[in-house]
């Protein structure tokens, strides 16, 4: 087999889903009573997947619906580790791009593997273009790791004006102006739950806020594991919280200096600070209002059919739905193809992804979810034509 080719698995199987044939062929058999016992277990097995399929046969993605309108939309895509979440956003960010959404595909998962998925060196922590498409795609790596590395080097070296620079760069320069007197650099020697998500945050903003971004149309995240993603979603909720604290704080404290300074007849400072927090506090709800706004935002809810990853995608829709964020679509990852003869080893995993798959149709977090199955494909998904191969095959 050509590993190289990812059209291989393609002409084998024009319709992995499709499995009406196969089906035909085992009542014909079945009419004519041609069959043995073991064959009569595939079957049972082979009806079982097609009933399965033909549930949720109506469960398109809904590409078009996704493509519809140049106002911009957010897609973030998550779940469990290692289920394809990836594979999954970049071949979303592929198909966007291919349709003429001029698209930016973001990872904010630390261990990034959007260069591994795309066969191309996207790390760097800028806009990086993907090439080998028809439209324009870019990638961006948010690297927490080496942004705070780089905050403790501009820290040690350059004193309060470098850690200005560097925060400005991540759209997190008034919080060291305001927060300044906290000692960011102590605070990043042991940083605490959720740095790495303010920083990935931050770029959200930017592309919120900042004209040179306006130009593209959809956004992908690829986000890291569940646990990081809830704690990426909540922080604006945390911060807003916090910030209106420091206001509450800082309007106290002004108003007590203010009257000692009319008092000694002193000028009033020209710009207050409590405003630069105001305006840091309406970024975050901005932020957190982006999450939850359903004409711009969707979080699709990535899995694949093991217990494990099911019980772990309702408590991800749990979690989601208490935080007030849009889910519509869940992506079920590497379902085992159809096929004639399953070895033993292919009929015990075909009964478990049953077994799995079932439990996605009566759990009542993922109820009324669109279900998107997508095909376990025996090719590594890697580089631009074998996303856009799976893109064709998962985002219809
Ligand atoms: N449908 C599929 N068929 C075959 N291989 C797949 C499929 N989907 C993903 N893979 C492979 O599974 C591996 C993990 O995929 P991917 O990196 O997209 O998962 P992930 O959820 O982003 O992982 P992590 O949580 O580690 O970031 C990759 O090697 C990818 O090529």
């Amino acid at each position: 087999m050509d590993r190289d080719n990812p059209d291989s698995f393609l002409l084998r199987n024009p319709n992995p889903i499709q499995v009406a044939d196969r089906r035909s062929s085992f009542l014909q058999k079945i009419g004519s009573f041609q069959i043995g016992v073991e064959e009569l277990i595939q079957l049972i097995c082979a009806l079982s997947t097609v009933r399965a399929v033909a549930s949720t046969e109506q469960d398109v993605a809904g590409f078009d619906e996704m493509a519809a309108g140049t106002k911009r939309k957010y897609y973030m895509l998550g779940g469990k580790g290692g289920v394809g979440k990836t594979s999954c956003a970049a071949s979303l960010a592929v198909k966007f791009a291919n349709n003429g959404h001029p698209t930016i595909v973001v990872s904010t998962d630390p261990a990034h593997s959007l260069s591994d998925s795309f066969a191309q060196d996207l790390s760097g922590g800028t806009l990086m273009p993907v090439d080998g498409l028809d439209g324009p795609l870019f990638a961006l790596e948010i690297n927490p790791e080496k942004a705070r590395e780089e905050f403790r080097s501009a820290n040690k070296t350059s004193g309060s004006s470098g850690v200005k620079d560097f925060m400005d760069s991540m759209g997190l320069g008034m919080l060291v102006e305001q927060l300044g007197e906290l000692k960011l650099g102590e605070l990043l020697d042991t940083p605490p739950p959720g740095l790495d998500e303010a920083i990935a945050i931050s770029k959200v903003m930017q592309f919120v806020e900042a004209p040179e971004y306006n130009s593209f149309s959809r956004i992908v995240f690829d986000t890291a594991p569940t646990g990081h993603t809830l704690r990426l979603l909540s922080l604006p909720d945390f911060l807003d919280a916090s910030i209106g604290k420091i206001l509450k704080l800082r309007e106290k404290i002004s108003s007590a200096t203010s009257a000692i300074k009319s008092v000694f007849g002193q000028e009033e400072p020209k710009q207050d600070a409590a405003d630069k927090l105001k305006q840091l506090r309406e970024r975050m709800i901005k932020v957190r209002e982006l999450f939850r706004d359903t004409e711009s935002t969707e979080f699709v809810i990535v899995t694949i059919p093991t217990v494990m990853a099911v019980s772990e995608s309702s408590r991800l829709r749990a979690s989601l739905k208490k935080e007030n964020v849009p889910v519509k679509r869940l992506v079920v990852n590497q379902v085992l193809p159809p096929s004639a003869v399953d070895c033993k080893f292919c009929a015990m995993k075909r009964k478990d992804q049953m077994r799995a798959l079932e439990m996605i149709y009566n759990d009542p977090e993922l109820l009324g979810l669109k279900l998107i199955q997508a095909p376990l494909v025996d090719v590594e998904i890697r580089g631009v034509p074998a996303l856009r191969f799976m893109g064709d095959i998962v985002w219809k």
